[in-house]
């Protein structure tokens, strides 16, 4: 942690005691994360809102923050019951849309106001312009979408141009879509490209401002969380590639919007705005606005999360959040990691809470109505690159692995309104509880680097905002088609070893066969033409994974070679169990044409006597992380592999079963040839089940283990 930033939390633990800051020092002192003091909006950027400032913008006043008002010792973070007031009126509709401007301090402070789409700068704007200004925006807000999933990619830095590593993200000018070309290199050693195509809800490019990308996703929400709405910002994404950069600027430009509803709209309302700021590091909480104060989780009787003892101050300006921002971004920690120096390894919470007296009154607390949260995750590399380092770093690694993957399953029950949200698969969803229940939104900015040397973590930060975004329904009818029919999600590069399409050149194979989606959210490839039954040779496959290079190597060799005999044993060795099933379908495949009886007792021989290359397990690979998220995540994709391999082995055998009713109908059919060989394949099919069986059950094992399965139905029978 920041020396310096403790210090100044500490001394400034309790905001009563006003406290002069210096320029100098604000600048110059504070290097923690969301302090990069150059991205924050200058001060002029704001408006000033309620009581007037002091000359001085680093004071923090007791007419703005209140701690004690706010920090009643037992702090329910989210739960406090949500306010039960009468119907808040609308954003834009009321009273107060046609009350005269503000008070004096408003007026005051309305030329700092840099735009303002809801109330035009202009002190009079006819009152049906007004009307049909707010009620586009309502309507606005109305479709803002539940989950909305943008990816934003940061230019090329110093270090990587340094390095002569190229751009390899493309954004194509006014689409949803971006596409990561992957160099890779084929067996004989000659370089191609695989190409990855996502869609997302929106895709912004390294010359999009942090204004932009605010307009572009909490700037919808804010009129919401006046009227009772939860919403969630994140930024996810690997080390150094501007999750902080993107969320710094957020909370200051929300706030400011919720100021600016506070005191035009919702004038003289009694709406309240509160900051509080804490960090989860290691799987524990600590307050950032208290000199780091470890803080502990209580779930009360109604299983509401309530945060022991939580500073939360009460706010009336940008500039005094701005102030808290810092002193709470000095005191976050930062750990190190061998990827990168500054990388946080914490998951920094900031909430703005807007509440409101149940009566209007002053004596009594006020209750929550609605919240933002931004939260800056910490660094999504995971396993691989904390490998060397000493056994805390890796429980923190393990920590912030559970918690991505903890959140990317609350979102997708979120947004698929399970009843069951796995909330407490980490701290962090624990934390988000009541984010996930009732009326909520969440934006996820996924934060990429366009590098060729960061393509498998690009590649995966990328594939978790799409497993994110591929559960949205939403609610807009032309993202879901576009999801359905063109979310390219994976691989292009997908040599298919077909015996029906070989008249296809790899080329042809990789630029034109269509993608969908299927109902995981996974991309598939649709059959070129629709295929009669049983001309399917190969389930449709998006096998070929940025970090499982073997698979497209494997794939080349068969089609290459036509079999897998020609694969190093190593390359066995790293495609598992893929290519466990890969050889007996790969067998099936080459002999499919004719159907040959005896390729089934070749095969079950071969099966009974060969003993295949060992699985690699969830704990083999992963030993020093036991709830690895990529290896979650592998385990997935491996999941789904064998299911697609055992359908096509399933229609393998279906093809031989009719031939062998075929062979049954002829009057030279000899009875023991045909109870030899219905036995043959009746084994074989029972034995892809189990295998199949035995793999899900070990998944689901592991997902229950890490509480993050959904749905947990009919669990007991493979516990
Ligand atoms: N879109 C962008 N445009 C310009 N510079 C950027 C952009 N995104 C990031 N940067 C720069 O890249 C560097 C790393 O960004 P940042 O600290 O935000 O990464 P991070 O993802 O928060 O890393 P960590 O996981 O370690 O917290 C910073 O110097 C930042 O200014």
């Amino acid at each position: 942690m920041n020396v310096i930033g403790r210090q100044m939390a500490r001394s400034n633990a309790t905001v009563h005691h006003q406290r002069q800051y210096s320029d100098n020092f604000l600048d110059s002192t504070f290097n923690g994360k969301w302090l990069q003091s150059s991205n924050f909006p200058s001060s002029q950027d704001f408006g000033y809102y309620g009581v007037q400032r002091s000359s001085s913008l680093r004071k923090i006043s007791d007419e703005n923050v209140s701690p004690s008002e706010l920090s009643p010792g037992l702090l329910d973070l989210h739960s406090f019951d949500t306010e039960l007031l009468p119907e808040v009126p609308s954003l834009y509709e009321g009273s107060s849309l046609l009350q005269p401007v503000g008070s004096k301090s408003f007026e005051d402070s309305e030329s700092y106001i840099p735009t303002n789409k809801i109330i035009g700068r202009s002190r009079g704007p006819p009152e049906n312009n007004l009307l049909k200004s707010l009620s586009m925006d309502r309507e606005r807000a109305n479709n803002v979408a539940k989950i909305k999933v943008v990816v934003r990619k940061r230019p090329l830095n110093k270090k990587e141009m340094a390095k002569k590593e190229e751009d390899i993200i493309t954004i194509e000018p006014n689409s949803n879509s971006l596409t990561v070309h992957e160099k890779k290199l084929k067996v004989d050693l000659t370089e191609y490209v695989e190409r990855h195509e996502f869609l997302f809800d929106a895709v912004l490019n390294e010359d999009v401002s942090n204004d932009e990308v605010y307009s572009e996703t909490v700037q919808p929400i804010v009129p919401l969380i006046f009227q009772r709405t939860k919403a969630t910002c994140f930024a996810y994404g690997q080390t150094g590639n501007g999750k902080t950069y993107t969320m710094q600027p957020l909370p200051l430009k929300a706030s400011q919007d919720i100021l600016r509803f506070m005191y035009r709209t919702y004038q003289n309302q009694g709406f309240k705005l509160f900051v509080s700021f804490f960090e989860i590091y290691g799987g524990k909480v600590f307050d950032l606005l208290n000199d780091r104060k470890k803080l502990c989780m209580r779930e009360d009787g109604k299983q509401q999360v309530c945060i022991v003892g939580l500073q939360e101050y009460r706010v009336s300006d940008v500039e005094t959040i701005k102030e808290l921002i810092e002193k709470g971004n000095a005191t976050r920690s930062i750990g190190t990691t061998g990827a990168n120096e500054e990388s946080s390894r914490s998951h920094a919470i900031l909430q703005l809470a807007v509440k409101r007296s149940a009566d209007g009154s002053e004596t009594k607390p006020p209750r929550l109505v609605g919240k933002l949260s931004f939260i800056d995750l910490a660094g999504s590399e995971r396993g691989a690159d904390t490998t060397d380092n000493d056994k805390l770093t890796r429980m923190e690694g393990a920590e912030i692995n559970k918690s991505l993957l903890a959140l990317k399953e609350c979102i997708r029950a979120l947004d698929n309104d399970q009843g069951h949200i796995p909330f407490r698969g980490s701290k962090l969803t624990e934390v988000l509880r009541d984010s996930f229940v009732g009326d909520s939104r969440t934006v996820m900015i996924s934060c990429i680097s366009p590098s060729s040397g960061s393509c498998e973590h690009t590649l995966n930060t990328l594939r978790y905002a799409d497993r994110v975004k591929s559960l949205s329904k939403g609610n807009n009818p032309k993202k879901d088609l576009l999801s359905s029919s063109s979310n390219l999600r994976d691989s292009i590069a997908l040599p298919l070893s077909s015996t029906v399409t070989t008249d296809l050149s790899f080329e042809d194979t990789i630029n034109d066969v269509p993608f969908e989606k299927n109902r995981f959210g996974w991309s598939k490839q649709i059959e070129r033409e629709a295929s009669p039954p049983f001309k399917v040779d190969r389930v449709p496959s998006r096998r070929a994974e940025g970090n499982l290079a073997t698979n497209v190597y494997s794939d080349y060799y068969k089609d290459q070679r036509g079999g897998l005999n020609g694969l190093p044993e190593d390359d066995l060795k790293y495609c598992g169990d893929n290519y466990d099933q890969e050889k007996t379908s790969w067998k099936n495949n080459s002999k499919v044409q004719n159907f040959p009886l005896s390729s089934l007792e070749e095969k079950q021989k071969n099966e009974t006597s060969t003993k295949w290359v060992d699985h690699p397990t969830f704990e083999d690979n992963h030993s020093h992380s036991d709830d690895d998220l990529n290896a979650l995540l592998k385990e997935e994709e491996d999941l789904v592999s064998s299911h697609r391999r055992q359908v096509e082995e399933t229609i393998d055998i279906v093809r031989e079963e009719m031939n062998l009713l075929v062979q049954a109908d002829k009057p030279d059919n000899q009875l023991d040839d045909y109870i030899y060989k219905l036995n043959a394949i009746l084994s074989q099919k029972a034995a892809g089940i189990q295998k199949l069986q035995t793999r899900l059950a070990k998944f689901r094992k592991h997902l229950n283990e890490y509480n993050v399965l959904v749905s947990s139905g009919n669990d007991d029978e493979y516990n």
